[in-house]
């Protein structure tokens, strides 16, 4: 675990980017230096001015020009090139956790709320992204000149420098003290935000199930209260940089007037030339720039930290599933698959499978009956791995599948879900999910096994046409013959098919069956059966209660025995 502070978590980042930081930091260098150089010769114009010398005036004049040309010539350098580094370094940042996201384990995410990760992902490595910006843009560059001009002060007249230094530690305090407390705002501010989106994101994907409760005014509260909280929190920042900035003004002015009543003081007393004070001061009001955006950057380095906290913290997160250190890759498989005394919990305690064992031959279909939370669907989930047996073992072709590569096991299963989800894009990428290069001809040749060429043909821009969010609405019966499509490609040796509870109109009924039937030809196939046809055609049929298998058989073994699944038949498929 890296226990560095955050920012610091974020310097192998930085430090991929130096081909373009350093010529961006050479940039800053040319820009910084000149305006020491500028005050010497505001020094020079105001003498020579005042002393009503035309020549000379014009000569320093013509000087600041070109230096001045120079200087604006390497401000685009600096801007550009850091601009391009900083949102390198969002872009790489955004891509790694997102990456590392796509390892967690299925638990991860069931706890997890989509909305938040979604704003840590776009909005969070966002604001990183400028905070890294304005870090190079604006603390380094402010911060060096900062330094250059004071040395420069100092060099001129230390004495007087040290009356102005008197006041920076103040400032610094002052400064550590409102940074600390806008850290901690800012961190309520994006949590509170976070929590909206997940609202938002939540409401609008269930805005069906709201509106049929006719729930729109309770969901209109619940928004208001935590848009309330984030409106608080984000008050909390502005008040405290409201507070802040005049404070701090008032300080620098304060210094300004020291300095300026010290050094006529020492002008009276002979001490001091009035152009070496002219400069003196010119220098003294270039710091006025310099210490604004050290400030300002200062705040928002600490708001920033609570996003580098949220992103960063994804990347502590461990998959609770992983390859074994020596995982081998598991090869193609015939598909027999054997659960040997296997218990599972999700909580502790709270046994959600008991010492199941069952055999599945190759090409075998075995059903998995029985009442809503006996345990079928965890069942299946432990075969690619979703979860880890807690005791127990299972075999694929006689391999622990805990010995593979998880990617390796997961390649031999394909899954047909209860819900179809469809990805933004088009039909094609949806039936060839996950696959780089799309093979059209394969696509269409899956499609067709699967009924759903005839359908997709019928569309203007068909496997063209666009679907999931904001594309075409397709039907139940159309969506689970894409999904079956989609694992007809994928063309896996074991299949878990968790079938549909919603009931399709028959015609379309026969053709998911149909394209069902092609699909599970071949291959070992677990299903979680809520149709009658199905039930009564597998090989065998695993009646489930409370995590164990109760009986198995087959259909007309079963019904002999005159058990409990006899009685469940009698009920649920004969109504
Ligand atoms: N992710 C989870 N975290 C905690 N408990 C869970 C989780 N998923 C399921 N359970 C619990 O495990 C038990 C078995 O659930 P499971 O979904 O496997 O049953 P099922 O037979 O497939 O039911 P259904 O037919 O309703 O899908 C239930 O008590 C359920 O509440």
């Amino acid at each position: 675990m890296d226990n560095r502070p955050n920012y610091w978590q974020l310097l192998p980042y930085i430090h991929r980017q130096q081909a373009i930081l350093i010529p961006a930091f050479v940039c800053t260098l040319v820009f910084t230096i000149y305006w020491p150089i500028l005050a010497k010769l505001g020094g020079l114009a105001i003498s020579s001015l005042v002393q009503g010398q035309v020549t000379a005036f014009g000569k320093v004049a013509a000087i600041t020009l070109i230096g001045l040309l120079i200087q604006k010539v390497a401000q685009y350098g600096q801007d550009s090139l850091m601009a391009k580094a900083a949102f390198r370094v969002a872009h790489q940042l955004r891509t790694r956790v997102y990456g590392h996201l796509q390892t967690l384990s299925l638990s991860y995410f069931e706890q997890t709320k989509t909305g938040d990760l979604a704003y840590r992902l776009t909005e969070d490595v966002d604001r990183i992204g400028e905070v890294v910006y304005k870090l190079f843009h604006d603390f380094v560059p402010s911060a060096l000149q900062l330094v250059v001009v004071f040395g420069y002060m100092i060099y001129l007249n230390w004495q007087l420098t040290a009356t102005a230094l008197i006041l920076i530690p103040l400032l610094a305090v002052l400064s550590g003290w409102f940074g600390e407390k806008m850290l901690s705002a800012a961190r309520r501010s994006q949590d509170k935000v976070a929590d909206l989106s997940s609202q938002v994101a939540e409401v609008f994907s269930g805005i069906r199930l709201v509106q049929a409760f006719a729930a729109e005014d309770y969901e209109v509260d619940r928004f208001s209260q935590a848009s309330a909280n984030n409106r608080d929190a984000r008050y909390s920042v502005a008040w405290l940089q409201a507070v802040q900035f005049p404070v701090v003004g008032f300080l620098y002015a304060g210094m300004i007037v020291v300095l300026l009543l010290v050094g006529t003081w020492q002008i009276s007393l002979g001490n001091l030339e009035r152009e070496g004070f002219g400069t003196y001061v010119i220098n003294a009001l270039l710091l006025i720039d310099p210490v604004n955006h050290v400030i300002q950057n200062f705040n928002e380095f600490k708001q920033g930290e609570a996003s580098v906290d949220r992103v960063l913290e994804l990347l502590q997160i461990k998959p609770l599933v992983q390859d074994a250190t020596d995982a081998k890759l598991m090869p193609v498989v015939t598909g027999r698959v054997d659960y040997r005394d296997v218990s599972f919990a999700y909580e502790v305690d709270q046994p959600v499978l008991q010492q199941v064992s069952l055999t599945a031959q190759p090409g075998q279909t075995i059903a998995l009956v029985g009442l809503s939370g006996a345990g079928k669907t965890t069942l299946v989930n432990l075969l690619p791995r979703f979860y880890e047996v807690a005791t127990g073992e299972i075999l694929i072709d006689g391999v622990n599948i805990r010995h593979v590569t998880l990617q390796s096991l997961r390649r031999q299963i394909g899954i047909v879900p209860q819900e179809n989800i469809l990805f933004s894009g088009t039909i094609a990428e949806n039936i060839a999910f996950g696959q780089k290069d799309l093979d059209m001809s394969a696509v269409a040749a899956a499609a067709r096994v699967a009924n759903a060429h005839g359908f997709i043909s019928q569309f203007s821009q068909g496997y063209h046409t666009w679907v999931g969010e904001r594309g075409v609405n397709l039907s139940g019966g159309q969506r689970q013959r894409i999904a079956i499509a989609r694992a007809v490609l994928f063309d896996p040796k074991i299949l878990i098919l968790d079938e549909a509870t919603s009931a399709l109109d028959a015609e379309s009924e026969a053709l998911v069956q149909e394209a069902l039937d092609r699909l599970m030809q071949g291959r070992t196939v677990f299903v979680i059966a809520h149709r009658l046809a199905t039930v009564r055609s597998c090989d065998l049929i695993l009646v489930m209660e409370k995590g164990r298998i109760i009986e198995s058989g087959t259909h007309g073994e079963l019904l002999q025995q005159a058990g409990r699944y006899a009685s469940f038949y009698a009920k649920q498929f004969q109504g």
